[in-house]
């Protein structure tokens, strides 16, 4: 049993972490960046900016210090957004002993390295065991224990199921799965689609249409996945389809809320100030944009997400293109099967 864990990030999704882990008993030491937020969450019991109407428990104790967020933790979890992960990994470094295990959270690809986070916090901290957790998990509801089923991977088995321990509970299923790949880039990956969900939303297109983008989505997030290693079977499981789903049709999706706003027709800016929080899947446009180049595979949603991101195009002529792209098997492996022939 663990006494003790280290959350790096006091975002909506390490404060939800935080509640839930103090709620089966561990102290947890929460690193916060904002010193209005840590004193907040000190004093009131609450983060307000970035969780609001959640009860922090008493053994969740919010600190400034990397240094003593570390202090005698069992484990450690980074969860600041993705283009912060080298930074904090880096700040953790000196505290990491040996062996310790890391986990990251966040959901994302280096945005300058295309790295996926694992990579990063690898280079970063060479003293410390990598795993990663994902899956569809809106923190809202984490933290109020809405039932919520994730997976972690790690490249060592006892080190994904000593994660499984520290977070499994009657309201928080936790997988193990080893593809470590897989697991990262239908995280990642699953941004992109939610983004260009929630432009369809907002030109007031239909739940054919979202079917239609989900459904090809994870056609194009597999098909990189695989380029880069991943296991194709680890796209239909929590890191693959299960969190698309979620993140395309929740109204807490920050991705999807994107979307909707540069589908009404707001400029980019603008969308992201007003969400107030990450929205990882502009990042996360960008360099998969430049790896599907790189690898020689066809991501047509991602490629009009971007040229409606960063060129400008209008998103009601990327829909077009989309529909009319050259006609296609639906699926490359069932037409070339020895088992159905045409
Ligand atoms: N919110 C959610 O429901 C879930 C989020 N995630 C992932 O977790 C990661 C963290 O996201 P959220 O907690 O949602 O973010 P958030 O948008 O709620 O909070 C932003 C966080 O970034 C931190 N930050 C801002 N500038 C920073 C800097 N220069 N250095 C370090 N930290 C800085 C803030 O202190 C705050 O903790 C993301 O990759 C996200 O995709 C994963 C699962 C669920
Ligand atoms: O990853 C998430 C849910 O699993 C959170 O998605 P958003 O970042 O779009 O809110």
């Amino acid at each position: 049993m663990v006494h003790r864990v280290a959350i790096i990030g006091a975002g909506s999704w390490g404060t939800a972490l935080s509640a839930m882990l103090a709620k089966k008993g561990i102290e947890v030491k929460l690193w916060v960046r904002e010193k209005e937020i840590c004193e907040q969450i000190e004093k009131a019991r609450e983060n307000i900016k970035y969780l609001p109407g959640v009860l922090i428990p008493s053994n969740v104790f919010p600190t400034q210090s990397v240094e003593e967020a570390l202090k005698g933790a069992e484990l450690t979890v980074l969860a600041v957004p993705s283009q912060y992960i080298r930074g904090m990994a880096r700040q953790i470094a000196p505290f990491v002993p040996s062996g310790h295990v890391v986990v990251n959270v966040a959901k994302g690809l280096e945005m300058d390295t295309f790295l996926r986070l694992s990579q990063v916090v690898e280079q970063e901290v060479p003293a410390a065991r990598i795993a990663v957790l994902s899956g569809p998990s809106h923190a809202e509801e984490v933290g109020r224990d809405i039932p919520t089923a994730v997976v972690c991977a790690s490249y060592r088995k006892e080190d994904a199921e000593f994660v499984q321990d520290v977070f499994m509970g009657p309201k928080f299923r936790v997988y193990t799965n080893p593809d470590v790949i897989g697991v990262e880039m239908g995280g990642a990956l699953k941004n992109i689609i939610a983004l260009a969900a929630g432009i369809s939303d907002g030109l007031g297109f239909g739940d054919n249409s979202k079917a239609a983008l989900i459904t090809r989505g994870i056609a194009e997030i597999s098909r990189l996945g695989q380029a880069m290693g991943a296991h194709p079977l680890t796209f239909a499981g929590l890191a693959g389809i299960g969190d698309l789903v979620v993140t395309c049709t929740s109204m807490h999706s920050r991705n999807r809320r994107a979307g909707i706003l540069i589908g009404q027709g707001r400029p980019l800016d603008e969308v992201l100030d007003s969400i107030g929080m990450v929205v990882e899947g502009v990042t996360t446009c960008k360099a998969a944009y430049q790896l599907a180049k790189k690898h020689g595979v066809s991501m047509p949603i991602t490629e009009q997400l971007y040229h409606v991101l960063f060129e400008g195009k209008d998103p009601k002529e990327a829909v077009t293109e989309l529909m009319l792209r050259s006609k296609t098997h639906e699926i490359e492996e069932v037409v070339s099967s020895m088992d159905i022939k045409w």
